[in-house]
């Protein structure tokens, strides 16, 4: 036996260490290769294992919901790290609170397998002496243009109907605006109906080179056309279609120019979708012209080619567009090309068709989604200064550029834009409270003296077409964010500056106190909503973390439409989702979304609410529109509170746009309720809650705006008194760290650790009287300002409260902006 080496003999260690590793390393390298590989296969059981719900917050319920992120909610073009999207609450949980992630990113929708063959060319169906043809006026209108056009069309079309001897056999057209029509009812095969009705499509469109609810109707005829699953042309059993565009001249001169290139595309793709029905060719004009004149034409030669098909001669033979040999060329070679994906020398990506880099980049976004199997052309997520170019010879564009209309029209309304796709603007509370004449609600709610405020958004896009939008439906939209994208040391520096430059600007303004205007060169507060969809910017994080290191507290407010970048979003101070309906008809009307599974998209984001309401402080934006979504919706909205258990309800009236935009939505004055009946409302709202055991209570109101507060008071009371306001130093301190939060997990061996902070961590002082429920809301250290001939002396009920007292004329209006 060998014993260990004396003193004497540790000269000759080295030599023990050889013979003893020669003796025993067999053992010795199994026995290391067997605990790496222990450790390793423990680490990948405790990575899976699903973690464990335990709310240690007394009073509330803890519960977890399992939230099924879908692979297609998953942000196309933005690295999204999967560890940080599955920050989902505030402990273990005993349920995994998101389902497993998908781990690649998503790359536009890539469908594979051979093309169904086009079957022999559809013979005419129409049998003259038996049939009728119904024919349908699809339009698609943002402004409202195209929409007036679309019912003038109409009424004549169906006054031709009505006396013509030759359209005895033509129904009275019926009216459909794309915007709230199933795609799978008109676009993937003819509607059904008895056999004898034909349908027949006319289809009026305006054109925009940016981003609008156009381009998914567009890409979704693209989409029906290289499904393999479909035919090639599952509209074929359609007796004919004709398309007229709407453009402007003055900007968009010829068509190489891009005038009318959006209804010039649908024209193509309905040919390819029909299997070249178009009955006659597509009419175009000019709005900055003589649109009226041209359209009239168009359809006295649109009714003589539907007299044809109504005496049985079908669509006519060589006449330009009805699939004489020449046309039909050109369109299967364009077919030939889409299925072929990843060729870029499209026809339509020719500059012959636009010149324009970004309507050339439209189409390439239209016409190549499903490029090429690499997924991801581009990385969107780089910086502006580098662009990382990986496959694709499109490259990103600028959201808003300074040449765009909507950077032209955002200005003017005193918008200032940073970089490409963010904005600023100092909100007419901000300038109200420089003046000592009161701040917004949330002041009254939270303690925020609209002074020291920013108002900004880090994505002016957004995915939906809400009606009481101020946008005008024309900033861009879109479902994915594909465009040069800002860093966010950029954008922080870039809207902070603007909001002092707006704030200087100030000085000279009657009224303003001098000791406000010092506060306001220190921006204490932001509230990201303003307009456009801010979890849309992919860096969204790390804007907020540097607002937070900056010491300023963040609001963001989002639409219920992006569940994996809510759950992915770092603890904001306050966190906003905009409720516009308590159920999916009613949401679909409001907020006209972009998405088809809103719906769902909508449900995700309440669970995901309901799973980090402990974690930071949730609430519900509700905005009540008369007529859409206030009567009879109580109970929804009931149901919806207690899905997502939010800690605060604010319920607010809609305030009137009275712009074109508004008027086309349908929306007048008649759809802003009074205080009076947005405070019924709530009352009948707290009833519903409570029958249902839940905790609201009604705790403050801001009746300048219309604004009334719930809040859960099993949180946010404190010994009997509402406690809404928040304590900002407290929060800021919880996020550097500098004071430990109360929010646990249990770690290893079931020991409790601290994992951060919860809402109830930084609950500031009492809701002030003044702002308590039945007080109004209105800090009588203000002072209040009353425009001439209003104020006291308007008989209650008569006017709305707001306008009143912020002197607003609200006939004169012309902003909607819901300042949070
Ligand atoms: C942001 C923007 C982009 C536009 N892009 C185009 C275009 O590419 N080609 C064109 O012919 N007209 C373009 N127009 C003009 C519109 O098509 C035209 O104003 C139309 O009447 C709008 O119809 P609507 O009110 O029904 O939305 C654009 C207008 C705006 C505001
Ligand atoms: S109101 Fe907000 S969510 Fe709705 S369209 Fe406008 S910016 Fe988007």
């Amino acid at each position: 036996m060998r014993t260990m080496p004396s003193p004497t003999t540790l000269g000759q260690l080295p030599d023990e260490l050889i013979y003893l590793w020669h003796t025993h390393r067999v053992p010795v390298l199994l026995s290391a290769v067997s605990l790496i590989a222990l450790v390793r296969l423990a680490i990948y059981l405790r990575g899976r294992r699903p973690k464990k719900t335990v709310l240690s917050v007394p009073g509330s319920p803890n519960e977890k919901v399992v939230v099924d992120l879908k692979p297609e909610w998953l942000p196309e073009n933005t690295t999204l790290d999967p560890s940080v999207v599955n920050i989902d609450g505030p402990a273990e949980d005993t349920v995994p609170a998101l389902a497993p992630l998908v781990k690649s990113k998503r790359g536009p929708r890539t469908i594979k397998g051979k093309k169904m063959k086009r079957g022999p060319k559809a013979t005419p169906v129409f049998d003259h002496k038996n049939d009728v043809v119904q024919p349908l006026v699809f339009f698609q209108s943002l402004s409202g243009t195209t929409e007036r056009f679309a019912s003038q069309f109409s009424q004549a079309f169906a006054s031709w109907v009505s006396e013509a001897q030759d359209a005895a056999s033509v129904l009275e057209p019926k009216i459909h605006d794309i915007s709230y029509t199933e795609y799978d009812d008109y676009f993937i095969s003819p509607p059904k109906s008895d056999a004898k009705v034909k349908h027949f499509y006319i289809i009026l469109l305006p054109s925009y080179n940016i981003d609008t609810v156009l381009s998914t109707f567009l890409e979704n005829l693209q989409e029906t056309h290289n499904d393999f699953r479909i035919d090639t042309a599952p509209l074929s059993g359609l007796l004919g279609y004709s398309v007229f565009g709407f453009g402007d001249k003055e900007g968009w001169p010829s068509e190489e120019e891009g005038f009318c290139s959006q209804a010039r595309e649908v024209d193509k793709w309905m040919a390819r979708l029909t299997g070249k029905k178009r009955a006659y060719p597509m009419g175009v004009g000019d709005v900055k012209g003589n649109a009226e004149g041209q359209l009239e034409e168009w359809r006295l030669g649109l009714q003589e080619a539907l007299t044809d098909i109504a005496r049985g001669k079908g669509l006519g033979e060589g006449v330009p567009g009805s699939g004489d040999p020449a046309e039909s060329d050109e369109e299967d070679e364009d077919t030939a090309s889409d299925s072929g994906r990843d060729t870029p020398t499209s026809k339509m990506m020719k500059p012959k068709k636009t010149t324009r880099v970004d309507d050339l980049e439209d189409l390439g976004t239209m016409v190549d989604l499903s490029a090429s199997a690499s997924a991801i052309p581009i990385d969107f997520t780089n910086y502006k200064s580098k662009p990382i170019l990986k496959a694709s010879p499109a490259a990103p564009k600028e959201m808003v550029p300074v040449t765009s209309p909507t950077y032209a029209s955002l200005t003017k309304q005193g918008y200032t834009i940073i970089g490409s796709h963010s904005g600023v603007k100092i909100c007419r509370w901000t300038k109200s409270a420089l003046r000592g004449r009161g701040s917004c609600y949330k002041y009254s709610f939270y303690g925020i003296q609209s002074h020291l405020c920013m108002e900004a958004t880090p994505s002016l896009s957004c995915s939906n077409k809400c009606v009481f939008c101020w946008r005008h439906g024309t900033n861009p939209v879109g479902t994915t964010w594909r465009w040069i994208t800002d860093a966010p040391e950029v954008i922080y520096d870039g809207i902070t500056n603007a909001h002092y430059k707006k704030i200087k600007m100030m000085k000279g303004v009657p009224g303003v106190r001098a000791e406000r205007f010092a506060e306001a060169m220190r921006i204490r507060h932001c509230a990201l909503s303003l307009v456009g969809e801010p979890i849309f910017y992919p860096h969204i994080n790390e804007l907020v973390n540097i607002m937070h290191a900056n010491r300023i507290s963040t609001f963001l407010v989002c639409n219920a439409q992006h569940p994996a970048q809510l759950a992915a979003l770092v603890p904001v101070t306050q966190l906003y989702v905009s409720i516009d309906a308590s159920n999916k008809d009613s949401l679909r009307k409001i907020d006209r979304p972009l998405h088809r599974d809103f719906w769902e998209r909508f449900c995700a984001c309440l669970d995901i609410l309901r799973n980090r309401r402990f974690e930071q402080r949730t609430v519900f934006r509700l905005t009540l529109v008369k007529g859409f979504n206030m009567a009879e919706e109580v109970r929804g909205y009931a149901d919806l509170v207690e899905r997502a258990l939010p800690g605060f309800v604010e319920v607010k009236g809609v305030t009137y746009c009275g712009t074109s935009a508004a008027g086309s939505a349908g929306l007048t004055m008649q759809n802003v309720p009074f205080y009076e009946e947005v405070a019924e409302f709530v009352r009948a709202l707290e009833v519903e809650l409570k029958s249902r055991g839940l905790t609201y209570g009604i705790a403050a109101e801001h009746a300048h705006s219309c604004c009334i507060l719930l809040a859960d008071e099993s949180r946010f009371k404190r010994e009997g008194r509402w406690a809404t306001r928040i304590e900002y130093e407290r929060f800021f301190e919880l996020f550097e760290g500098k004071v430990q939060g109360t929010r646990v997990e249990k770690g290893d061996g079931g020991k409790t650790k601290v994992v951060g902070w919860r809402p109830e961590d930084y609950i500031g002082a009492e809701t002030p009287e003044w702002a308590l429920w039945g007080n109004g809301g209105f800090d009588p250290r203000d002072e209040r300002h009353f425009r001439k001939g209003k104020g006291p002396k308007v008989e209650e009920g008569k006017e709305k409260e707001g306008e009143a007292e912020m002197g607003v004329d609200a006939k004169k209006r012309d902003v909607a902006v819901v300042e949070i």
